[in-house]
């Protein structure tokens, strides 16, 4: 794990999804949501397990939901409250692995 050293900038989930596809803005805070949906269990856990060891590498967590093939995730930044830089990083990693 690599800690940051300095906190991330707050640029809100508007300017977050401008630079996404197939992301929304949460209600009742800063954050983004995407849900993926996968042909079974195992690719959904298959894909959380590659999320979480690059998430753990950038010390920058997701939050998540899962039953089955389905994976509800939340992205957003404790250090600034709201939508950084970091969230649309990950959201990027993880539309790149998760296919179609
Ligand atoms: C101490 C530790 O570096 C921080 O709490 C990290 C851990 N993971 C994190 N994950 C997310 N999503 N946002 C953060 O601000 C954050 N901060």
């Amino acid at each position: 794990m690599t800690a940051p050293t300095t906190a991330p900038a707050k640029i809100g989930a508007a300017a977050a999804l401008a630079q996404l596809s197939g992301w929304t803005a949460a209600d009742g805070k800063d954050a983004i949501e995407k849900t993926f949906r996968f042909a079974d269990f195992n690719a959904a856990f298959g894909f959380m397990t590659r999320v979480a060891i690059e998430a753990d590498k950038r010390d920058h967590h997701p939050e998540w939901f899962n039953v089955y093939n389905r994976v509800e995730v939340t992205l957003t930044t404790h250090d600034c409250d709201g939508v950084s830089e970091r969230d649309v990083q990950l959201a990027k990693f993880m539309d790149g692995i998760a296919g179609g």
